[in-house]
């Protein structure tokens, strides 16, 4: 049979920057990253005001590129904090919209991926999907309980570049997903480390929010009881106790860098400081892969390291140190998060999976 070749426009909003993508029968056409100057977006006083400016840019990004608007057969989007939902593709529908422009489950730069397909698409009248969105929640319910009753664990994390690189080395292995068990090590400005089982992360730590390794940008997991006491010393607003967790956590606080290459440049040339902190940052993703291959019983087909810290091959070999005797490394470096996000709306526009529906009852 012969397949259609649906063109697909893919957006992935960042805190910097916006990348684009058009696709054709799932090939790469043309890719764009659109930086966007850091002043100018701190005008917006809410990410979701940001909005009609990154549309805009985009519209003059494909227009430079040369790409006609009228051949799209659907536009997709990184999607953002929404409410828990299983993995998959979903329409962009109205439910979906209306939470991502409240930002019901807080700011990230991804709720404008969902809106930003939905008002070009709209506009060509063609559909718009997002494709696995940070809030993935497939967590098993043993996974949820924190241990303090008033806190639930919630599954935030890198769904959509986990989900993509874990059905890549599925492929590579002749298998399908859903048949294997895999730890995938997300390694960007946040890291997370998803337990994956027949094709669903079962526990996975909240990478935005304090939990897991911490990263180049984020504290991950801190001693609560200092945590607590630093709140409530009177010398911090809650906006900057967040702050030092989310954005200027990790590397940023202990080096003032979220740049893992300088770290290094910085340990080649004798910062003992800089080595010790980089050293324990693989040292707690490391405790982090051995925790999630507890939660896999020890039965572990493969762990696969990916995101931008997994270039890093001194990093990558702190880590396998202390992890090789659960099982085999894969190393995937870098991201495809453009190509992960055309191949969610590809297996709905050929019918080889129907579009999920986003519900505020979910
Ligand atoms: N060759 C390299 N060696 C070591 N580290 C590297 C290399 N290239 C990039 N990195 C590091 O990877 C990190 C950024 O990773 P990545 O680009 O995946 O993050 P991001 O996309 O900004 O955030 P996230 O993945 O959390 O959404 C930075 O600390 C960067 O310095
Ligand atoms: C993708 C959610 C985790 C993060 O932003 O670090």
């Amino acid at each position: 049979m012969v397949q259609k070749h649906f063109r697909i426009l893919t957006i992935n909003p960042g805190s910097t920057s916006t990348k684009i993508g058009v696709f054709e029968h799932g090939k790469l056409l043309m890719e764009e990253t659109i930086r966007h100057d850091r002043e100018l977006l701190s005008k917006y006083d809410a990410i979701i005001a940001q909005y009609q400016f990154r549309k805009q840019t985009i519209l003059e990004a494909l227009d430079r590129n040369g790409i006609n608007l009228s051949k799209l057969a659907a536009v997709v989007g990184r999607g953002g904090l929404l409410r828990p939902i299983p993995g998959g593709t979903y329409a962009v529908n109205e439910a979906m919209l209306e939470d991502l422009r409240t930002g019901y489950s807080g700011q990230h730069a991804s709720n404008l991926g969902g809106i930003l397909a939905y008002e070009i698409a709209s506009q060509l009248n063609i559909e718009a999907f997002i494709v696995d969105p940070v809030v993935v929640d497939e967590m098993e319910p043993i996974a949820k309980v924190s241990g303090f009753a008033d806190v639930e664990r919630k599954s935030i994390f890198h769904a959509l570049n986990q989900k993509a690189v874990a059905r890549q080395v599925a492929a590579e292995f002749g298998k399908s997903y859903e048949e294997l068990r895999f730890i995938v090590v997300h390694m960007g400005g946040g890291i997370t480390v998803g337990a994956h089982v027949n094709g669903r992360v079962i526990d996975v730590n909240n990478g935005l929010h304090g939990e897991g390794p911490f990263s180049p940008e984020r504290a991950g997991t801190v001693p609560a009881g200092d945590l607590v006491s630093l709140c409530f010393s009177g010398e911090y607003y809650a906006d900057e106790i967040m702050k030092k967790i989310v954005g200027q956590g990790g590397l940023v606080g202990y080096l003032g860098t979220n740049d893992a290459v300088e770290v290094e440049t910085r340990i080649a040339k004798g910062d003992e400081r800089a080595e010790l902190v980089y050293e324990a940052m693989a040292y707690q993703i490391a405790k982090e892969i051995g925790a999630a291959a507890a939660v896999l019983k020890g039965k572990v087909d493969a762990i696969v390291l990916t995101g931008g810290l997994a270039y890093g091959k001194q990093f990558v070999s702190k880590i396998t140190d202390r992890v090789q005797w659960i099982g085999d490394i894969i190393v995937k470096p870098g991201e495809n998060e453009l190509q992960a996000l055309a191949e969610g709306a590809l297996r709905v526009l050929r019918k080889q999976e129907e579009a999920k529906v986003y519900r505020i009852d979910m």
